[in-house]
């Protein structure tokens, strides 16, 4: 491990927590919030994210590795398995666990999946009951999901927020979180948000656009990347990505008619990178096909899922 203490003197304390739920809960919006920058993409769609992302939040002598988990769900294919797998092996890595659950409906067979992994885990659970700006009956659903973790006989602790809406509520719980790490040398430099790349970070808020423009199932079949990024002397960011596509048919779909589905795709990933990176962007977007590239253990590999 390289020490990346910020003092000789005095202990730092460290640690990694997973945040896991099924997909869609608000996993990605939570670690967004929880760091007040972007590390994770985010959308209306479940399964947006596919790699366990790691945001890094540090305050005086401690630092929290989150790692931000694929929504757990029933694995259809080697895209899935490799999704859930990220699951398990974050589960046994980690220091704790903030389990998000979506308050604006009861459990279901997905929560049941995530709560059989947790019951039994000798490590502390932070619950979070999550959108609360938008749930009936949040108290009674909150009482359901509890429900799912009786007989657990580790620390347990419970939350009720919008990682949305609720700044103070999740500041909060990162103090929480704070206190519950295990005495370390820190495992990031101070500074540190994530351990992504910026081609990576880049690509992922390609996909969270290409995610949120696509329609059925063709978000699924969509996998991006960043082959290139030179700054120039003026600032300019010029970062050439790709849209992989699974089969030939799709290509025609992703591009849209007389090309205008990735030129809005490539304008709204622009502006967002834009936002982040308070800089000019060109960004140039070319569709490609890798075929089955979700059933192909080396073209998951080639795009970064290993
Ligand atoms: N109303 C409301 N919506 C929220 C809140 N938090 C997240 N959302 C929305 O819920 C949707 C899913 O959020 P994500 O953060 O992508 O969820 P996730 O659990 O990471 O999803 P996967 O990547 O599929 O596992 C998005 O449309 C968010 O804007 C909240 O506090 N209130």
């Amino acid at each position: 491990m390289t020490d990346f203490s910020s003092t000789g003197e005095q202990q730092t304390h460290s640690g990694f927590i997973a945040i896991i739920g099924k997909p869609n809960v608000g996993k990605s919006t939570l670690l967004n919030s929880f760091l007040g920058t972007k590390v994770a993409p985010t959308s209306p769609r479940p399964q947006t994210t596919r790699r366990g992302v790691r945001g890094i939040h540090t305050s005086g002598e401690r630092q929290i590795v989150f790692v931000d988990t694929p929504g757990m769900h029933k694995a259809k294919d080697a895209l899935g398995k490799y999704m859930n797998h990220e699951v398990h092996s974050a589960l046994a890595d980690v220091d704790a666990v903030v389990w998000v659950v979506d308050l604006r409906h009861p459990p279901t067979d997905e929560d049941q999946l995530v709560a059989r992994q947790i019951r039994e885990l000798p490590k502390p659970v932070f619950m979070v009951g999550n959108k609360t700006d938008a749930a009936k009956y949040p108290d009674e659903a909150m009482k359901l999901y509890r429900a799912l973790l009786e007989g657990r006989e580790h620390d347990t602790s419970e939350t009720m927020l919008s990682a949305q809406n609720n700044p103070a509520a999740v500041a909060t719980l990162r103090e929480q979180l704070l206190d519950a790490l295990p005495e370390n040398p820190f495992f990031f430099p101070q500074g540190a948000a994530s351990d992504q790349t910026r081609e990576q970070w880049a690509a992922e808020i390609i996909r969270e656009e290409a995610m949120k423009k696509l329609r059925d199932e063709l978000p699924y079949a969509v996998a991006t990347r960043v082959n290139s990024w030179t700054e120039r002397q003026d600032g300019l960011q010029r970062i050439e990505g790709e849209i992989v596509v699974e089969k030939n048919a799709h290509k025609g779909m992703v591009i849209g008619a007389g090309g205008k589905q990735l030129r809005e795709i490539g304008q709204a990933a622009r502006k967002q990178l834009e936002v982040f990176l308070s800089r000019k962007v060109y960004l140039g977007l070319e569709v490609i096909v890798i075929n089955n590239w979700r059933e192909d253990e080396e073209a998951l590999r080639e795009l970064g899922y290993e």
